[in-house]
This record gives C-alpha cells, sequence and structure tokens, in this order.
C-alpha cells in the first residue's frame, strides 16, 4: 500500500486547517447560537469580547488530528481507486478512472474518516462555543480549559459515548459529500487540462477550491444538525436523536435552517481546499 498520499493528505490537511480555522469558529457559532446578526456581527463580537485569539479557539486538537484524519481520508480515496481500476497516482492521468471509481472511493475515504473526526469535531465544536475571553485572574474559568480537560470532562460527565455525540449525522455528511468533492475536483481539473498531462497549478487551485465549495454547499444541512447534535447534553438534552432534531429546528426556525452558515462554509471552503490540493498534488508530483 503506497504511503505517500497518506502523509501528503497529512501535510496538505494541515496548511488547509490554519487557514480556514477562523472562518470555521465563526460558521460554528452562527449555526449553534443566536445572539449574533450575521457574519459581520459575529466578528465583530469575537473580535472585541476575545481578542484575536478568540478566532482560533479549539484549534489545537484539530492540527494534531489532521494528521489521522486527512491521511485517512486521501490515503484511502486514493487506495480505494488503486484497488478499483489498478492504476497509481502517477498512472492515473493516462489512465484516467470513471466518475463512478471516483465517487465511490471519495465516499469510502469519507465513511472512514469520519470515524476518526467523530471525537476531535465534538472537542472543537465545544471549545469553538466557548463565548468567554482568555482566562483572567479573578475571572471565573470557562467550562473548558482546553482540548484534554474538555475531552476528560466529557467522558466523566457523560461517558466514553458521549465522545462520540454527533458522530452519526457526521457520518450522514461526510460519505455522500466526500465522493462529491473529488469528483467535482477531477472534472475540474479534466475539463482544463489536455489529455494526459498533469494539471498546472491555477487548475489544481480553483479545482481544489470549487470542489470545496461544492461539497461545504452540499454537506451544510447535516453540519447544521452536527453541530447541535454536538452541542447537546451541554446542560440539558434537547433533543431525542437527529431526527427529533432536524424536526425541532425545522419548526423553530424554518427551512432556512439547514444553510446557516453555508456563506461563510463557502468562502471558508475555497482557499482551504486549494491550498490543501495544491500541496497534496505538488508533494506526490515531487515523491513521485
Ligand atoms: C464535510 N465536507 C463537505 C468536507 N469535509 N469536504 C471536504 C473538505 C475537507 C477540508 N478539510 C475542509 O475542511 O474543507
Amino acid at each position: 500500500m503506497p504511503v505517500e498520499e497518506f502523509v501528503a493528505g497529512w501535510i496538505s490537511g494541515a496548511l488547509g486547517l490554519v487557514l480556514g480555522h477562523p472562518f470555521d469558529t465563526v460558521k460554528v457559532r452562527l449555526q449553534t447560537q443566536t445572539t449574533y446578526r450575521g457574519i459581520v456581527d459575529c466578528m465583530v463580537k469575537i473580535y472585541r469580547h476575545e481578542s484575536l485569539l478568540g478566532f482560533f479557539k479549539g484549534m489545537s486538537f484539530p492540527i494534531a488530528s489532521i494528521a489521522v484524519v486527512n491521511s485517512v481520508l486521501f490515503g484511502v480515496y486514493s487506495n480505494t481507486l488503486l484497488v478499483l481500476t489498478a492504476t497509481s497516482h502517477q498512472e492515473r492521468r493516462a489512465q484516467p478512472p470513471s466518475y463512478t471509481h471516483i465517487f465511490l472511493a471519495g465516499c469510502t475515504g469519507g465513511f472512514l474518516q469520519a470515524y476518526c473526526l467523530a471525537p476531535f469535531d465534538l472537542i472543537k465544536v465545544r471549545l469553538q462555543n466557548q463565548t468567554e475571553p482568555r482566562a483572567q485572574p479573578g475571572s471565573p474559568p470557562p467550562r473548558y480549559q482546553g482540548p484534554v480537560h474538555c475531552a476528560a470532562s466529557i467522558f466523566r460527565e457523560e461517558g466514553p459515548r458521549g465522545l462520540f455525540r454527533g458522530a452519526w449525522a457526521l457520518t450522514l455528511r461526510d460519505t455522500p459529500t466526500m465522493g462529491i468533492y473529488f469528483i467535482t475536483y477531477e472534472g475540474l481539473c479534466r475539463q482544463y487540462t489536455p489529455e494526459g498531462q498533469n494539471p498546472n497549478s491555477a487548475t489544481v487551485l480553483v479545482a481544489g477550491g470549487f470542489a470545496g465549495i461544492a461539497s461545504w454547499v452540499a454537506a451544510t444541512p447535516l453540519d447544521v444538525i452536527k453541530s447541535r447534535m454536538q452541542m447537546d447534553g451541554l446542560r440539558r438534552r434537547a433533543y431525542q436523536g437527529m431526527l427529533d432534531c432536524m424536526v425541532s429546528s425545522v419548526r423553530q426556525e424554518g427551512l432556512g435552517v439547514f444553510f446557516r452558515g453555508v456563506t461563510i462554509n463557502s468562502a471558508r471552503a475555497f482557499p482551504v481546499n486549494a491550498v490543501t490540493f495544491l500541496s497534496y498534488e505538488y508533494l506526490l508530483r515531487w515523491w513521485g
């Protein structure tokens, strides 16, 4: 099993993550809290109340976990294609796989990465939703004092299963949308690259950016539900399950609730995934 795809997936994912985390914090707050009037209001309030550091809350765990999560996504994707089409990454420009194979490989990568991602994503969302400024002498400490404290508290208060709260919604979000992600990327690269050649940097950037947007637009409805399920149980349980969360969210806020955060998600997705695919492609060409 070629390991380069796993390493390239890790490095490229980490670069994208740092770039996109401030957008991600704004998105999570808009999806789970009703105190903000929109993206700008949310950004201004975070900056005023929590300083620039507020945008980077909850980032250390994703950085640590991206090694597993993104390398599983890209590694499983590429190795599933190898099994389905008997072509390595280097051979795939000359013998392009079918879109069905790309979709299936993307879904497999998405499904397996969701399980690795679930506890890390839960901790990220809980930390991002803490609106207290950094601890100051004399002020009460926030509920979670960091990622390890957060993980230990969830384990103590909600049991081991608590660490997988929202995991079903996450799996349903990521399995088909990772298929969409890789199909969009490949489709755009093929469209703008002469047959048999590697796509140039501009094509990779644009195709990666649009792959991010397409997958996130499709993922946003379940992303909202996932974030709400992850925040549920913090004080009292509001939802009996994923379906109940969907129904009560629509009852209270209308159908538009499923698109909460879609603008900021798309604005984040373009640069993050442009950089992710560019570094992924170039690392593999460099090692190939
Ligand atoms: C749930 N969806 C749609 C995705 N994860 N899509 C792929 C983008 C992955 C990238 N690390 C990002 O965070 O944008």
